[in-house]
């Protein structure tokens, strides 16, 4: 399926649904934190197992009780996609099962 890219103001109208996300240059990125580095890094693999399932894979970092994403599409030559939009909300709506925010 051919993903187009998304007008800068058509991906800020659509940030309005998901609190946290920011436009980054041309990445949606988003940082959360956790309470503990294994809730962290079981959160990691949530989002890993959720990046195959939607066969898009964003960069994913571990840090100190955090979890960052910075997500763009590399067929779309690196930008902003449908699909990149996808995957936040899919990440938001497993988030708060780990204590995430
Ligand atoms: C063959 C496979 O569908 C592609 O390589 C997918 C995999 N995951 C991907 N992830 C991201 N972020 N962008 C892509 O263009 C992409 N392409």
């Amino acid at each position: 399926m051919p993903v187009e890219p998304l007008s800068r103001t058509e991906i800020e109208a659509r940030l309005a649904e998901l609190p946290g996300w920011t436009l980054d240059g041309d990445r949606l990125t988003r940082t959360y934190r956790l309470g503990s580095h294994m809730a962290a890094a079981a959160m990691v693999v949530h989002v890993a197992r959720v990046q195959d399932e939607l066969d898009h894979h964003s960069d994913l970092t571990l840090g100190y009780h955090t979890v960052s994403l910075s997500v763009h599409t590399h067929s779309a030559g690196g930008a902003v996609t449908e699909k990149d939009l996808e995957l936040a909300r899919r990440v938001d709506d497993l988030a708060p099962a780990h204590g995430a925010h």
